[in-house]
């Protein structure tokens, strides 16, 4: 299927997504189709963008989305943007924020990324704040190619701060829906991230360590350090005064063992791709940040402290290494 986007269509919200990678092109392809698409893009991704469109497939459909505008800097948004979506990894936030800070004081900025933090940062800058969360796998596969392999449940959005934040979700929710992403809106969304980082705390340090898929998080071998971090995590939420909706470890660990790692089984998670391309992984907002919060609240967190240690050392080592064949 090859889409055209009518960019002249002034009725149109106007959406700045920035950081193109594998969230950031799939969330552009599809909100291409409600939306007038500006992505912060590297070189490779704008020149195959403006070649030949982006390329999709996978759950959220298989099509050329054209129309999407590359842009390189602020200077590139026009003179106002509706909605700003924050797709780059939690690493990048702060950069970011400096980098676009004159555009966000006026904006409605959203992140979609995972862990504990990245809201904070952006509400620093700009004007309202929307956090979210996205349960789907999501994947770069070449320059402007993504494919989306599997999903556990819809985008969650909710109001993080700023008076414009509540009119401006009721708005962007249409949007979102309108484009054909399934999502609902967070009644309280600082618990839908952790929520959401439970899932990443455990399996995504796991399968990056290892070369592992998400299904191979459930061998027995694993399932009693995967409850150690929940435990942890529990009780660091607890002193936060933190409800997520599984009101005890093992609510969280049935669900996890039940419904997410099975929904998730055959996929690698963001961070495996980060340790493959010897980039610093997320673990400060996720492992370290449970460890980092347990330190202030006098609360114990070996599992989390020792995973987070492991990625970090894996990190310093660089890229796997090429004959890996589990990772070429
Ligand atoms: N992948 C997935 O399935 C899921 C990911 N998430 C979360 O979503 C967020 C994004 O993840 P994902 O899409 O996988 O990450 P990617 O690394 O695939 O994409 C991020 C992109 O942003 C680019 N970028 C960062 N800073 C800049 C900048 N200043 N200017 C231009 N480009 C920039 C990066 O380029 P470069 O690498 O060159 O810096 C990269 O291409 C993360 O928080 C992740 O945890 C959430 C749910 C699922
Ligand atoms: C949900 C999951 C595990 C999907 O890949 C994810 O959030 C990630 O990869 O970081």
């Amino acid at each position: 299927m090859r889409i055209s986007i009518e960019m002249t269509d002034s009725e149109r919200p106007v959406i700045a997504i920035l950081g193109a990678g594998a969230v950031g092109l799939s969330l552009a392809g599809k909100l291409a189709g409600a939306a007038r698409v500006y992505v912060l893009c590297r070189p490779a991704h704008a020149d195959a963008i403006r070649e030949r469109g982006l390329l999709m497939a996978g759950i959220w459909g298989d099509r050329t989305v054209e129309g999407i505008a590359c842009i390189a800097g602020p200077e590139d948004l026009p003179p106002s943007v509706d909605y700003i979506f924050i797709t780059a990894k939690g690493t990048g936030t702060a950069a970011i924020c400096e980098q676009f800070a004159g555009v966000m004081r006026e904006a409605t900025v959203v992140s979609l990324q995972n862990g504990i933090g990245n809201e904070e940062v952006i509400s620093r800058y700009a004007g309202s704040v929307i956090g979210g969360t996205v349960t789907t796998n999501f994947s770069v596969e070449g320059p402007a190619q993504v494919r989306v392999k599997s999903e556990s449940g819809p985008m969650m959005l909710g109001v993080w701060s700023g008076g414009d934040a509540a009119a401006g979700l009721d708005r962007l929710i249409g949007i979102v829906r309108a484009a054909g992403i399934p999502v609902e809106r967070s009644p309280d969304i600082r618990a839908g991230k952790w929520a959401k980082s439970l899932l990443n705390i455990t399996v995504n340090p796991l399968c990056a360590l290892f070369s592992v898929p998400v299904g191979a998080t459930a061998d027995d071998r694993l399932r009693g350090v995967i409850a150690h971090l929940v435990h942890e995590t529990f009780a660091v939420m607890a002193a936060e005064g933190v409800r997520v909706p599984w009101a005890t470890p093992e609510a969280y660990l049935a669900h996890l063992f039940g419904v997410q790692i099975p929904d998730f089984a055959a996929v690698y998670p963001s961070m495996y791709y980060d340790i493959k391309m010897g980039r610093k992984t997320e673990i400060d907002l996720l492992n370290g940040y449970v460890a980092a919060l347990g330190e202030r609240h006098g609360i114990p967190t070996p599992y989390n402290r020792c995973i987070a240690d492991l990625i970090r050392f894996r990190e310093s080592a660089g890229p796997a290494h090429p004959t890996d064949e589990a990772l070429s």
